[in-house]
């Protein structure tokens, strides 16, 4: 690194700076919720260093191991959710966790709980995992209301009441978008420097957008709405153009283009999974936290997505989240349908 011409660089906006000058927004604050960003933010660098290695991990092993010959690797998504769950519960900031890879969720010894639950889906995109495609990290953040007792009832709780969601994206360059219910904002990963310096502030999502995002292998079996929807995408009737069709089948990749970019992201119901694929907790409700901060919408079929109550920590929903305008046109699709009911 050339120090002299790289000494202006000191005055860049880290996250852990970024979230201080929040902090010193709230003169109440504690620095609690800064404490738990770091420890997630400290995961998402490891797990980011062991995606970067993934194709290398059988000659060098993942996880700093230097010498593992004959060693049964650890599955990236397994390795992730050990991360995640050491980097939260040593936060001493957590009393629940609820991980995608975890069947039930973690209540934290007494000794070490805090104010914060953390929801996660700690790698994002698993069909992605072996061909090096963009994959990601995904979570949201909620209050508990009684350290002392904390119960499920504490994440069984609709999205919008989340105090922050977020997601990282270890993609061509390895990013980290935030939302604390205020905006949102995006840091990329500087590796001569192993901070993420804040390079998207202010992200809002464009009003209508020009893509749509959706596996439409499963076209046989959507319902009419969605049919209908992705229809107009290609075959629009208002003289204006078809939308284009990008999709990489990690929601994490998918939903950053989408933000960055505009447009819509569907998941939608099938006749063969009533329910959609994306869990409500962990995708669902982090990823529309997201698209609202940013002036986006977010919808079920039937509500927004930030209303639901889930009452399971695995539950699904169909979703469709991306611009305001491409949103309002599903919603209406979905309404006419309900009338014909
Ligand atoms: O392969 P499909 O059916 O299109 O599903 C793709 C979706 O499944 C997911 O991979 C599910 O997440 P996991 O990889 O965390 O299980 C999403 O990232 C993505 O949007
Ligand atoms: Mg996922
Ligand atoms: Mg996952």
């Amino acid at each position: 690194m050339d120090h002299a011409a790289d000494a202006h660089r000191t005055d860049l906006m880290t996250i852990t700076r970024f979230v201080l000058n929040e902090q010193s927004k709230h003169p109440d604050s504690r620095g609690d919720f800064t404490i738990l960003l770091s420890h997630i933010v400290l995961g998402c660098k490891f797990v980011c260093s062991a995606v970067n290695k993934a194709g290398l991990a059988k000659l060098i092993g993942l996880a700093g191991e230097t010498n593992v010959q004959g060693e049964e690797q650890k599955k990236l998504d397994v390795l992730s959710n050990e991360v995640f769950v050491k980097a939260l519960i040593s936060s001493g900031r957590t009393s629940i966790l609820v991980s995608e890879e975890d069947e039930e969720a973690t209540f934290v010894e007494p000794s070490k709980r805090g104010k914060y639950c953390v929801v996660f889906d700690p790698l994002d995109g698993s069909s992605n995992i072996d061909c090096g495609v963009s994959i990601g990290t995904i979570f949201g953040i909620y209050t508990v209301k009684d350290r002392e007792n904390p119960i499920l009832d504490d994440v069984l709780k609709p999205g919008k009441h989340m105090v922050a969601a977020g997601y990282c994206m270890y993609g061509s360059s390895c990013t980290f978008v935030l939302s604390t219910g205020s905006g949102v904002n995006g840091f990329t990963l500087d590796p001569s420097l192993g901070e993420f310096i804040l390079t998207h502030p202010d992200i809002k999502i464009p009003k209508k957008g020009k893509i749509y995002s959706v596996n439409e292998g499963n076209a046989k079996n959507w319902d009419e709405p969605t049919a209908k929807y992705v229809d107009k995408c290609k075959f629009p009737k208002d003289g204006s153009s078809p939308k284009s069709l990008r999709y990489v089948g990690s929601m994490v990749a998918d939903v950053h283009r989408t933000l960055l970019y505009g447009g819509i992201f569907l998941y939608p119901a099938d006749k063969k999974s009533p329910n959609g694929k994306l869990r409500v907790l962990y995708e669902v409700f982090p990823m529309s936290f997201l698209m609202e901060q940013a002036g986006g919408q977010a919808f079920t079929g039937k509500q927004r997505a930030l209303d639901l109550v889930p009452k399971k920590i695995h539950e699904r929903s169909p979703i469709f989240l991306g611009s305001y305008d491409d949103v309002e046109e599903i919603k209406a699709l979905y309404a006419a349908e309900g009338k014909k009911e």
